[in-house]
């Protein structure tokens, strides 16, 4: 509140300074320059307006610390207020806000570098270098925010739409389609440069490229945004000019990639009735389709919110649904699960399906591949304002040269899809009396875990240990495995496992959904066509079996007792790591220098030297581990 009310005591400080300044005699004037100056009289009437200003400023923001906001303009409402008059509540107050968190995290910046300390004049400069900020990157931030009315339909520039050609003739026409798209900012940077491309309806894109590629700034222009572009814009194959961009802000919305940017209104509720308001809907029908929106995204119990006080998740799920309020053909977002943790990645991914299943064409932006290849079934590359690569997404994930040369990672899927075109083979039932010591790679045999429980929990973590990636099919997981998943050690798909055709590209599945008889049923399927697999409820049935594994020191041991007994198993594992002295996997890595080294000098003396530092490393190592521990 005090933070409030001194960086708006500023802003009203810089506003009426403009009435203190005149022309008059020197005696009338406080500070003489020849002749202007700030005069005596309109100092009072300043410094009167000024402090009007703070007083009623003031009273609304005391009222505020006990009324929360939407009661207050539910009394204005019925007290007959006009809206315009509410309206410019409303935008001060988001204004305000924007203001304070600015100030907030440039005050957090100075304090974690040792602002604020010294003497008291350079206390006062650190305060001078903090209004100053605010006052910039708030205008920065309010633009943005404009953009954010704007994307859902907020209209003050009297901009004309285009003329629409017929809904019939429009679908003979690709829905949206760019020829030669430059832009230049103000600055004179050219951030598109001849961008050429045709959207199709229903398609579901992704655009990546690298930080400053031009992809936020295309999908400014592609939503309306931006004017005076150079080259040729069609929607519905109808050619639209700067002046005409209202019919794109129509038809296309965008996601900003900051949610705050795009919520301004004091709650929840009124964030996604905003652009119901700019559909022209009223009364009973803006109320009914509220509720219905409130419903179905689960928002009911934050519809009084205010959005600033909402989680990073939660912000952008409320943008993404009054973004959805407004009913567009094309929803772009820009990086929408940036900074969002797994559970509501799924969340903005189901609901992204959803639209996609409901006919939307749907365009993302991510640096995450990851997320792209399981969203795009088509993917633009941009580099340096130009797009360089237009391309199915399967043939792009599988073009691993390609994705080298641009410094992308593959998705984990597509890396490992290379080494086995071939179908799984058969495992003859007489192998299965052998142990294999062996340790099976999982890029050549992708794991998948099928079940999200206690029991599942404990296989995984052994692969999170070692950092084998591995996917979790279960509708639900428990506290532990919801932790990981947060943390990103595994890929989640969560829905329930319904058979063979949910295995994928996985070649070793582990059931542990609880019931054995449907264990059992799977495990069958998964037999007959080859797989590895293993059952919880069944250890003798899998044909594959986890011995206790642990992994310590860059050594991995995995214990088998030929008569699974795992209590027996799980305690010699443990004896072995508890003893393995520290340090061991430092000594192991010089061990294996050594070694390399040996392998590559040519000079005798050299070789010489190196085995008998070899031998006596690999001696004491012993030593000091397994020949202890044996006597
Ligand atoms: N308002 C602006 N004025 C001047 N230059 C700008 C402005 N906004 C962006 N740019 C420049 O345009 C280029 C493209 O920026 P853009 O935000 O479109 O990239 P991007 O691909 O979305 O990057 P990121 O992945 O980091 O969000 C950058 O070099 C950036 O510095």
């Amino acid at each position: 509140m005090t933070r409030r009310l001194l960086i708006l005591s500023f802003f009203i400080l810089l506003s009426i300074l403009p009435i203190a300044l005149g022309r008059g005699e020197g005696s009338s004037l406080w500070i003489d320059f020849g002749g202007w100056g700030i005069t005596k009289g309109g100092s009072v009437v300043a410094v009167k307006t000024g402090l009007r200003c703070l007083a009623s400023a003031s009273s609304m923001m005391l009222l505020l610390q006990f009324l929360p906001l939407h009661r207050l303009y539910t009394v204005l409402r019925s007290l007959g207020t006009p809206k315009l008059f509410i309206e410019l509540i409303e935008l001060t107050y988001r204004y305000i806000f924007v203001l304070e968190e600015t100030a907030g995290q440039i005050r957090l910046a100075q304090i974690s570098r040792l602002g604020y300390q010294g003497s008291l004049s350079e206390k006062f400069q650190h305060f001078g270098m903090l209004l100053s900020r605010t006052f910039i990157l708030s205008q920065v931030e309010s633009d943005k925010l404009y953009l954010g009315l704007q994307s859902r339909g907020y209209e003050d520039e009297g901009l004309r739409s285009s003329s629409h050609n017929s809904t019939e003739s429009m679908n003979h026409f690709p829905l949206l389609q760019v020829k030669e798209l430059s832009f230049h900012y103000e600055d004179g940077y050219e951030a598109l440069r001849g961008v050429t491309c045709t959207i199709q309806r229903g398609e579901r894109i992704a655009l990546i490229g690298h930080n400053g590629a031009g992809k936020s700034t295309l999908f400014l222009l592609l939503s309306g945004l931006q004017s005076s572009w150079s080259g040729e814009v069609y929607l519905h194959g109808q050619l639209i000019h700067p002046q005409e961009r209202v019919s794109l802000r129509q038809q296309v919305a965008l996601v900003l990639q900051n949610s705050n940017y795009q919520l301004f209104t004091p709650s929840v509720e009124d964030e996604i009735a905003f652009g119901l308001k700019n559909m022209g809907l009223r009364e009973e029908a803006l109320h009914k389709r509220l509720e219905e929106l409130l419903t179905r995204y689960n928002l009911a119990k934050l519809r009084h919110k205010p959005p600033h006080e909402l989680s990073e998740g939660q912000k952008k799920w409320v943008a993404l649904v009054a973004v959805l309020a407004t009913d567009p053909e094309v929803l772009i977002l820009d990086e929408p699960t940036a900074a969002l943790d797994t559970l509501y990645t799924e969340r903005v991914l189901d609901l992204l399906e959803q639209l996609h299943l409901a006919g939307k064409t749907i365009i993302i932006s991510t640096h995450d591949m990851e997320l792209a290849s399981r969203f795009a079934d088509r993917v633009l590359l941009m580099e340096a304002g130009k797009l360089i690569c237009d391309r199915k997404a399967p043939d792009l994930w599988s073009d691993s040269i390609l994705l080298k040369d641009k410094h992308l990672p593959q998705p984990w899927a597509w890396r490992t899809r290379t080494h086995q075109q071939a179908p799984p083979r058969p495992i003859r039932t007489e192998l299965q009396q052998y142990h294999l010591p062996l340790f099976l790679s999982s890029e050549t045999l992708p794991i998948l875990l099928v079940g999200g429980g206690k029991g599942i929990w404990r296989k995984a973590q052994g692969l999170i240990e070692r950092r084998i990636p591995f996917k979790v099919m279960a509708p639900a997981l428990c506290d532990e495995f919801t932790e990981a998943a947060r943390r990103g050690d595994f890929e989640w798909i969560p829905r329930a496992y319904t058979g063979i055709s949910d295995v994928g590209e996985a070649r070793i599945v582990i059931l542990g959904i609880g019931d054995a008889g449907e264990e059992l049923r799977f495990a069958q399927e998964l037999e007959a066509a080859g797989y590895l697999f293993s059952l919880l409820s069944d250890a003798t049935r899998g044909n594959l079996q986890f011995g206790a594994t642990a992994h310590k020191e860059g050594i991995t041991l995995s214990v088998h007792s030929d008569y699974r007994l795992p209590e027996i198993t799980q305690q010699l594992k443990t004896v072995w790591s508890e003893t393995l002295p520290d340090g061991f996997e430092a000594r192991l890595r010089a061990l294996s220098q050594y070694r390399q080294a040996l392998q590559e000098a040519t000079d005798e003396a050299e070789r010489t030297r190196l085995r008998q530092a070899y031998d006596k490393l690999k001696e004491s190592l012993l030593q000091d581990t397994i020949h202890d521990r044996t006597h």
